[in-house]
């Protein structure tokens, strides 16, 4: 086990290079991917369900910026085990799954990243020696993006235009060696490297990754739904769009990922606001908490019911994604295009709806919100990535949209899928005879809203599944989410629902005052309520929301331990005047430390002893 000295002990990584950020990162990592392998060994964890081990290290105060290994267990085994056929997963999963190769997920390249249809890399069949020619023809075909591709992953799934016999049958995966074994240097006709500092995630390796006419074997292409045999011949897959199976998978996993994520920020920003005393009620009277704000409740209330309505729909989002897969299995692909049009519309909503949240949570703290002891910026780093990665969320929108659009048109000559049910209901009876200020009042109104205009929106199950499971006092404190939930996003689309449901101006006015009623009952709750998420102080790491409240002894002990640091301002390599986007973008990828060197010292001295299980 590595001692303690190693690590940069004491030395937060906001003041670390970004050099001395990955190897903190790569030592970090193998730490904490070792307890994995622990487990794995224990039978504590399987292949199954190592997600919920991982993603809960992922987002811990060890991996608090992301890791070089992340995309390995996110992306790069789901891809096997949903895109190869058996006899590939026999050979390549149980050394993904003991980390004795580490991995990467190649599909974004700089000039393409949501038009995945017009990816460049090409895959060239020679039945004459029984391979596929991967190459780069062009500067905006270099793979860029993939998490631990700068100096970590020794293979990766890739994604490229399949050619054969003269055809191109569109993108297919490839599983591919990019590094030696060995040396960890880089194969002949592999061009990579880090693409340099973002906005956050700077722990994540993410890289570059051109092919200069690269063989593989034929074997290499993952064939569980396509295939292509010896002679060239291509066998298409029983559906084009299960080569897409991997995104749909880790946009499922996202909305977890945004339940922890918006816990944690809530949790910051509402303990501090129970500690913070600021400005008088009444001359002379002791200065309040700002808690006791309405201003203040209507900034954090409704991101604690946004946490608990992410987390049930997280649940039933997971359920449903494993009821389709079973399907899938069985040949029956009548509920994929829902399941991609939940997992679109969910991974936007949830990414997008937390971003905002968690912005409000920081500027709910005041300055002390925007200090990075707080872990409310480094905390919106994480999420606003997640907007964007796995599929820029106004494009899934669009096709959480276009599913929509087509369920509405076939109302009366399709059966439904369960999701989308209530437009018929919505449609075929007068479904909204007159506005209620309830909360299955709010949820028809939004259900009619949908109809009209094709928006999603509703999660009424969970509602009745909460009134069977939990205690009178529980299920009094949980309605008050829900109506707060329901409340507030009724009064922030309020022209939605004037515009098309019968709501009067008298029921909006009752509606304000209903809202103001629940901020003020769950104020007694507010702390309980965030201290239920049971997070812990190392998880937070945060000067403001320590369970003990010690909120300015904290700041002072962060502040005294800052060596000043000014780094330059960088130019905008995507503003240039001359457009030469692209090759700035590599120009600027080169300066990067990491890529002077073509491999890392943590190489040898942490990542091949956990490799080979030596540490
Ligand atoms: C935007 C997309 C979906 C468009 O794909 P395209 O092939 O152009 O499809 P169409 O828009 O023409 O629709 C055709 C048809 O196919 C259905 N469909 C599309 N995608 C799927 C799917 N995944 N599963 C099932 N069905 C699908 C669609 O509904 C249409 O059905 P019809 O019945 O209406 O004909 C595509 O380009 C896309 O997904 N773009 C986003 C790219 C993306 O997500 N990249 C992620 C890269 S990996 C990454 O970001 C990793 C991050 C690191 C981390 O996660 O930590
Ligand atoms: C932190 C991070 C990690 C990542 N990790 C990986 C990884 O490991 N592997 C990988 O393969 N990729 C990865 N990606 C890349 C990511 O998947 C892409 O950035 C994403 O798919 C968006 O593509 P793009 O960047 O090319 O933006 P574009 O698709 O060019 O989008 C730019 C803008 O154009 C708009 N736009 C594009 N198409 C349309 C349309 N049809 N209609 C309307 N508007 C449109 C978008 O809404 C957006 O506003 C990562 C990205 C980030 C930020």
């Amino acid at each position: 086990m590595l001692s303690k000295r190693e690590v940069f002990d004491g030395v937060p990584e906001e003041y670390l290079s970004h050099k001395e950020r990955y190897e903190n990162a790569i030592r970090n990592s193998v730490v904490a991917f070792s307890l994995v392998r622990k487990m794995q060994e224990e039978g504590k964890t399987s292949i199954n369900n190592y997600r919920d081990v991982v993603g809960g290290l992922l987002g811990s105060s060890v991996l608090r910026d992301g890791s070089p290994l992340g995309l390995h267990y996110i992306m790069f085994m789901p891809a096997i085990l949903n895109q190869a056929n058996e006899e590939q997963q026999e050979k390549w999963l149980p050394r993904a799954w003991n980390c004795s190769i580490i991995g990467s997920y190649a599909q974004t390249e700089l000039g393409h990243g949501t038009f995945i249809r017009g990816l460049e890399t090409t895959a060239t069949y020679d039945a004459a020696t029984k391979q596929f020619v991967l190459h780069s023809p062009t500067l905006t075909a270099y793979k860029w993006w993939p998490g631990g591709l700068g100096q970590t992953a020794n293979y990766c799934i890739v994604v490229a235009q399949l050619y054969t016999k003269g055809q191109c049958h569109g993108i297919h995966s490839f599983i591919i060696q990019v590094r030696d074994e060995e040396t960890h240097m880089p194969l002949p006709g592999i061009k990579i490297g880090e693409i340099g500092a973002k906005l956050g995630l700077n722990a994540v390796n993410n890289g570059f990754l051109g092919f200069d006419n690269y063989r593989i074997p034929r074997t290499n292409m993952l064939m569980k739904h396509a295939q292509v045999l010896e002679d060239g011949t291509y066998v298409k897959s029983r559906h084009s769009k299960l080569n897409y199976g991997a995104m749909v998978f880790v946009r499922v996993v996202i909305v977890f990922d945004m339940v922890n994520y918006l816990s944690k920020a809530v949790t910051i920003a509402t303990r501090f606001s129970a500690v913070r005393r600021q400005c008088q009620l009444k001359a002379g009277e002791t200065e309040c908490q700002i808690l006791d704000y309405v201003t203040q409740q209507h900034k954090l209330f409704v991101s604690i019911a946004a946490a608990h309505a992410f987390r049930i729909t997280a649940n039933k989002l997971w359920l449903t994604f494993n009821e389709v897969n079973e399907q899938l299995v069985e040949g029956n692909l009548q509920r994929l295009p829902e399941l991609h049009a939940l997992a679109c519309c969910l991974k936007a909503v949830t990414t997008a709806d937390t971003a905002a949240c968690v912005e409000r949570c920081r500027l709910a703290c005041g300055g002390h919100g925007y200090m990075m002891s707080s872990s409310l910026p480094l905390t919106y780093g994480l999420v606003t990535a997640a907007c964007t990665y796995e599929g820029e969320n106004t494009v899934l929108l669009l096709q959480t949209a276009r599913f929509l659009v087509k369920t509405y048109q076939q109302l009366d000559s399709k059966a439904l899928t369960p999701t989308v049910a209530y437009l018929k209901t919505a449609a075929a009876e007068r479904f909204c005879v007159g506005w209620s200020n309830t909360t299955e009042g709010i949820i028809r109104g939004f259900q009619v809203v949908a109809m009209r205009v094709i928006i999603m929106s509703t999660f009424n199950e969970e509602v009745q599944e909460m009134s069977r499971t939990v205690s009178p006092q529980l299920k009094e404190v949980l309605h008050q989410l829900v109506d707060l939930y329901c409340t507030y996003w009724a009064l922030e689309k309020l022209s939605d629902l004037l515009l098309y449901t019968p709501i009067s101006q008298k029921e909006v006015e009752s509606l304000r005052l209903r809202y103001e009623e629940t901020l003020t009952n769950l104020r007694p709750n507010a702390v309980g309520l965030v201290d239920a998420f049971d997070l812990r102080d190392e998880m937070l790491q945060s000067t403001l929301g320590s369970y003990d409240g010690r909120v300015y002894e904290r700041l002072m002990e962060e502040a005294m331990k800052s060596p000043l640091n000014a780094e330059p301002m960088l130019q905008s390599t995507l503003g240039s005047y001359d457009g030469r986007v692209y090759e700035r973008l590599m120009e600027e990828a080169m300066k990067s430390p990491l890529n002077a060197e073509p491999v890392n010292y943590t190489f040898h001295k942490y990542l091949k002893p956990f490799m080979q299980g030596k540490l």
